[in-house]
């Protein structure tokens, strides 16, 4: 399904999506999931984690502030979804800058994600390639990391999403580009972790690659709401909220923000 059907899924359905998310991103993520029409949870407990995955509709796990604890909470919760089928997500923050984060991403890749989302520099180092990045934020362009997204997604044979000034979506044979959004996006902490979020939210109703084409449509046009009626970042991310909120399916439905590749 398009991004408008899927809008109009999540919307009807409201789905549980269970979020491991850093200390950074869990206030801002569970605003984004509201904002949009689903219904976050974000729990991280390795006593319980297990047992609420099977009540999601999807998880999404985030290493941004990783701790020993949280990443049994997350390797419990991941292993969990993966046997009973339940889609999840991994966001790999800032993995390739600390032995300790690459590792945790390794285990965490072993245990079959059905889509990885990061910004072009964490998939360039994912894929292996050489990266500009130097902590959370991107210092490369997304078109560096196509190739290098194909390759993963094939290796790991998951969806790859990669955020920037356009979006690039990729399950190693479809791929996408999907433009739009705002140069302030960058400016608002957490936006790519919600993104995250986002993504696991669609993909409790549709297909991994739908999921994040849909997740990154309704960023983009959230973003061109919020731009022209922003001062900064700081009234950015409020009117952000407020346009994924007041955003209707049909108002995704032309699907010009999507090339095909
Ligand atoms: N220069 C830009 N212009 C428009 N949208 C952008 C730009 N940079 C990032 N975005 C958008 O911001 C969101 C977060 O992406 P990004 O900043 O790459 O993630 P991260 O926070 O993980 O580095 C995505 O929806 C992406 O499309
Ligand atoms: C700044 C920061 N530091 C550790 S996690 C985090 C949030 C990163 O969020 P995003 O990747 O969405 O910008
Ligand atoms: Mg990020």
């Amino acid at each position: 399904m398009g991004p408008a059907d899927a809008l109009s899924a999540l919307r009807d359905q409201a789905p549980l999506v269970h979020n491991i998310t850093n200390y950074v991103a869990m206030n801002v993520a569970a605003n984004v999931l509201l904002a949009a029409g689903a219904s976050p949870a974000m729990l991280h407990a390795e006593e319980e984690v297990a047992e609420f995955v099977g009540l999601a509709g999807a998880l999404t796990i985030n290493i941004g502030t990783l701790s020993a604890p949280w990443l049994a909470g997350m390797k419990a919760a991941a292993r969990t979804a993966t046997d009973a089928e339940i889609p999840w997500i991994l966001d790999p923050v800032a993995h390739f800058t600390t032995p300790y984060r690459h590792q945790a991403t390794q285990d965490l890749l072993a245990l079959s994600p059905s889509i990885i989302r990061g910004n072009a520099s964490e998939i360039l180092a994912l894929a292996g390639w050489a990266t500009q990045g130097k902590g959370a934020d991107a210092g490369d362009d997304v078109i560096q990391a196509e190739a290098a997204a194909r390759e993963l997604a094939s290796d790991q044979k998951a969806v790859i999403a990669v955020s920037g000034a356009v979006d690039f979506i990729t399950d190693g044979a479809r791929s996408v580009r999907v433009s739009g959004g705002s140069n302030l996006m960058p400016k608002v902490t957490a936006l790519g972790c919600s993104l995250t979020g986002l993504m696991g939210a669609f993909a409790a109703v549709t297909s991994p690659l739908e999921a994040c084409v849909a997740a990154s449509v309704l960023f983009g046009a959230a973003g061109e709401i919020a731009q022209p009626k922003a001062d900064g970042p700081g009234t950015f991310a409020v009117h952000f909220i407020d346009g994924l909120a007041s955003i209707q399916p049909d108002d995704l439905a032309q699907e010009d923000r999507l090339t095909w590749l």
